[in-house]
């Protein structure tokens, strides 16, 4: 077990959101999320699980700095969050948008070190490291064109790794792959995050995934006014066996949620 560490918690207290043109005739807010607590402790892999348009990728953008809050408090260690940081680094679902076409994979993963001004020695053995860590060794010269989409969301993976970002935002990052890769990246991830300290929170509508990722996983309720209405504790070891019982215990408790 790792040491708790207070840089990478997250405190989200009586959060809301509402985006201005949702104001009613009567000029009442129509909030996207509504009332949101959550602790999230340094290291922790937390699953946000809702459907969709409920407001998990909103939750997320407030907490990446992307958005602003209406009201409430995001903590980010001691620090309240009021832009993006490198303390928080986002994966999106689509590595397409986020790769730059005309950069190698190599380029592509020193990215931020180059705009960091890291000299070139050390940005290769930073990225030697987080290249061999997805999987990518040997594919340092290609180009985004020449990889599969499951290789794309390695690189964006190993990018956002090798600037050491204290937290990771990933939102259904896995939810373009087919259903093999995704399993790869699902396996991969949690090596990744088990050989760091880093606190991860994973959006996922998929109840499968969240069983075979999360420690915990916060069950957002329908929009509008979406809020955490349940948090599980998932005390399975990794790698989560799909086959047994107590998965399928908790996987048909999850299910009952969304059956309301
Ligand atoms: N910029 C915006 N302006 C107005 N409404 C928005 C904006 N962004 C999101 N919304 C609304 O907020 C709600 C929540 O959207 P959000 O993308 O957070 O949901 P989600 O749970 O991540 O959905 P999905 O699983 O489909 O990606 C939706 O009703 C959406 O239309």
């Amino acid at each position: 077990m790792r040491a708790a560490s207070k840089r990478n918690e997250i405190h989200i207290e009586r959060l809301n959101k509402s985006y201005s043109q949702q104001a009613s005739a009567s000029g009442e807010l129509h909030y996207i999320i509504q009332d949101v607590d959550l602790a999230v402790k340094g290291g922790e892999f937390f699953v946000l699980l809702g459907p969709s348009g409920c407001g998990k990728s909103t939750l997320l953008s407030l907490i990446a700095g992307f958005v602003s809050k209406t009201s409430g408090q995001v903590r980010v260690g001691e620090k309240e969050v009021e832009r993006p940081g490198q303390d928080r680094a986002v994966v999106f679902q689509q590595a397409d948008s986020s790769l730059f076409p005309w950069l190698t994979v190599r380029e592509n993963v020193e990215f931020g070190l180059r705009m960091k001004r890291i000299p070139a020695a050390e940005r290769k053995v930073i990225s030697d490291k987080f290249i061999a860590l997805v999987g990518l060794s040997g594919h340092e010269k290609k180009f985004p064109r020449e990889l599969s989409g499951g290789m794309k969301q390695r690189v964006q993976l190993a990018r956002v790794l090798s600037n050491d970002p204290a937290i990771l935002l990933m939102d259904e990052p896995f939810g373009a792959l087919d259903a093999m890769t995704r399993r790869t990246m699902q396996k991969e991830l949690v090596n990744i995050w088990r050989s760091t300290d880093k606190t991860v929170i994973f959006v996922t509508h998929d109840i499968q995934e969240a069983l075979l990722l999360g420690g915990r996983i916060g069950i957002m309720s329908p929009g509008p006014s979406s809020r955490i209405s349940h948090i599980y504790d998932v005390p399975l070891a990794y790698p989560r066996d799909l086959s047994s019982p107590e998965f399928h215990v908790l996987h048909d408790q999850i299910q009952s949620h969304f059956e309301e």
